[in-house]
């Protein structure tokens, strides 16, 4: 049943944290690791959380076996944002799928998409993607890339034009509706974010991301992301 209350207005946010973090290498989930003295997950939630961002609804997707190891991290810290569990599936698109089930109700809004493992993210980042995604249906942040790329070929190797390319980031934002409808297609291997599920639906718009806003990945990312949390204003 649509809630007769939903309103274009309204924002809602589903933080993907289902992921084991293979490429972390740590036995804990990278999700769950100290950063600060807090979990990596808990700073992602505050973000979302910035009572400025009028965010409704904050869907938290864990993987099943993680539910209670997040649940005991909350009851140790102070003032954890109210948010919604829910378990999430073998890929991040399962998860995402399993976080706009909680949704279902709302019958219109911006939902914002972002993973778990990015908690320094720019509000300004964030407030814009929203912002974008309500005035063109679908928006995702994204940087210019630093280096410069090449693609493989059977010949070896070219240079591309890095100018014409952008390294996308989340939050990626969508009109609730429009992100339901693609998230019922298929599942298809070239998936890597949201942006891919939608774009043959829908165009999606390119908003200025931030280099701060790193997903947590390798052991390096811990370095960088402490010495930033340490430093930055966001
Ligand atoms: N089945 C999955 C896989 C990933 N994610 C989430 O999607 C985000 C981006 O994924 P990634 O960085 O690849 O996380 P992992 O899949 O955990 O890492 P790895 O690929 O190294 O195993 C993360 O917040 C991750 O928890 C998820 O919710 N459900
Ligand atoms: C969604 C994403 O963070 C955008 O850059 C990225 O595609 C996730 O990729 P991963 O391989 O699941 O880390």
């Amino acid at each position: 049943m649509a809630s007769a209350s939903s309103s274009p207005h309204h924002r809602f946010a589903i933080l993907v944290a289902g992921g084991s973090g293979s490429r972390m290498g740590t036995e804990q989930p990278k999700q769950f690791l100290p950063l600060l003295g807090e979990p990596v997950l808990l700073h992602t939630l505050r973000r979302f959380a910035d009572a400025a961002l009028g965010v409704r609804r904050l869907i938290v997707v864990l993987p099943a076996e993680q539910v209670a190891t997040w649940q005991a991290l909350c009851a140790q810290h102070a003032q954890v944002p109210p948010h919604e569990l829910v378990v999430g599936g073998a890929t991040r698109w399962a998860s995402v799928k399993c976080g706009l089930v909680l949704l279902a109700d709302e019958a219109a809004g911006t939902v914002a998409v972002h993973d778990g493992v990015r908690p320094l993210t720019p509000n300004r980042v964030i407030e814009s993607t929203f912002e974008a995604a309500y005035n063109h249906g679908a928006a995702v942040a994204a940087v210019v890339p630093k280096d410069s790329v090449r693609n493989l070929s059977q010949q070896g190797s070219y240079a591309l034009n890095r100018a014409r390319l952008r390294l996308v980031q989340t939050p990626q934002c969508f009109e609730i509706n429009l992100l339901r409808r693609a998230y019922q297609l298929p599942e298809l291997s070239t998936f890597t974010d949201d942006a891919s599920v939608v774009e043959d639906l829908h165009a999606i718009h390119i908003v200025e991301g931030d280099y701060r806003n790193l997903k947590i990945t390798t052991p390096e990312d811990m370095l960088l992301a402490e010495v930033l949390l340490r430093n930055q204003q966001l």
